[in-house]
């Protein structure tokens, strides 16, 4: 299934592209006036093969949990029972992302992939746990290959049923305490940036935490033997080794959004983790991605700087769920719509600049 689905990823489509541009120089605008959101509208143009690009609506959100040995070397204030906790709320419609779901018109879908607790009686919890949590990655790589493989293949899965239920547009969600140790520790490697610069506070540690949290990628890194310099082709190890059960979950979601052709918006640091993994696999996987949000941590810009994309929305959320992700919906949606219903100059027998 992943090799399948890696093959399915097209890059953007030139002559797409090319239509997409001489399209928005004939509306009824000045010349690049809307800036960034004409920039998006091409990009999804050459993503879908066409101009102007499908809709993106409806939009899926999923949201991948699962939990982390390396919480035991305590590197988040929360407990780590949050993690199931929230499931629960995100089952119940009550976290941030059912309400920024709610007002963008999204579905919330919630994938359990290695949460450290079970769930009785959640009939809407889409179960695809691989483990109770992964294991403490600075004693050994967090997962197995085979680990690796399964919930890849789950966030694949995920996105095939949600694509194939109508959803034109796909959302990436996370939860899971301590997931943005996992997420420094990926960045470090993927990009070659010193821990020092992608670890972040994450839900909020104080300085002394924040300090043994770098401490912790660097020791995760060099018991795993992931110095800076990442070698090309070593993607799958160096996600099992200090990546987590989401992470995988979500570049596979990302990689079948880009097979089928179907945008994906990714949230926070997470996400920005998760989608070096994926364009290590599948370098064109990128040209189906947009960058919802740029998160407070320090390494998820360094992330979207390394696979060149540029945030849509930046208000210092670090919250994850999805909810930067969805709160760049609505914009995507109004540059989109430009391409599909505003007059050209012709058209509208409006008269274009003289010089
Ligand atoms: O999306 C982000 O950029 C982001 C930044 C900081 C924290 N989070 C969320 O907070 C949790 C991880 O924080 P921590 O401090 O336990 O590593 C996890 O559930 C994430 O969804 C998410
Ligand atoms: C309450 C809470 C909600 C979250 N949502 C995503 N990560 C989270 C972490 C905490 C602690």
């Amino acid at each position: 299934m992943l090799a399948e689905t890696i093959a399915a990823v097209r890059p953007a489509d030139p002559q797409a592209l090319a239509d997409a541009r001489a399209h928005q120089d004939r509306l009824t605008k000045p010349r690049g006036s809307l800036g960034v959101l004409e920039e998006i509208a091409v990009r999804l143009a050459g993503a879908a093969g066409v101009t102007p690009p499908p809709m993106p609506e409806p939009a899926a959100l999923a949201i991948f949990a699962a939990d982390h040995g390396v919480y035991a070397r305590g590197v988040s204030p929360w407990p780590q029972e949050v993690t199931v906790q929230m499931v629960a709320n995100f089952l119940a419609g009550g976290a941030v992302a059912n309400a920024f779901a709610a007002q963008a018109g999204a579905s919330v879908t919630v994938v359990d992939v290695g949460v450290a607790a079970d769930l009785p009686g959640a009939p809407d919890l889409v179960d695809r746990k691989v483990a109770y949590g992964t294991a403490d990655m600075t004693q050994g790589p967090a997962m197995s290959a085979d680990q690796v493989l399964q919930a890849l293949e789950a966030g694949i899965g995920v996105a095939r049923e949600l694509v194939a239920k109508g959803a034109r547009c796909l959302i990436t969600g996370d939860m899971g305490i301590a997931n943005t140790t996992a997420s420094a520790a990926l960045i470090s490697v993927f990009t070659g940036k010193d821990p020092s610069e992608v670890t972040g506070r994450g839900t909020g540690v104080d300085d002394e935490t924040y300090e043994r949290k770098i401490g912790v990628v660097r020791e995760a890194l060099r018991v795993n033997a992931l110095p800076g310099a990442f070698e090309a082709g070593e993607a799958l190890r160096a996600l099992a080794a200090v990546g987590g059960f989401e992470h995988a979950a979500i570049a596979g979601f990302i990689l079948g959004g880009a097979a089928a052709r179907v945008p994906v918006v990714l949230d926070g640091v997470i996400a920005g983790a998760a989608a070096l993994v994926a364009a290590a696999l599948a370098p064109a996987s990128v040209d189906h991605c947009v960058a919802g949000h740029r998160s407070a941590e320090p390494g998820h810009a360094a992330a979207l700087a390394h696979l060149g994309l540029r945030p849509l929305v930046d208000l210092e959320l670090r919250l994850g769920e999805g909810t930067g992700g969805l709160l760049a919906h609505p914009t995507l949606c109004a540059a989109v719509r430009v391409m599909h219903e505003v007059a050209t100059f012709d058209s509208a027998g409006v008269t274009e600049k003289s010089v």
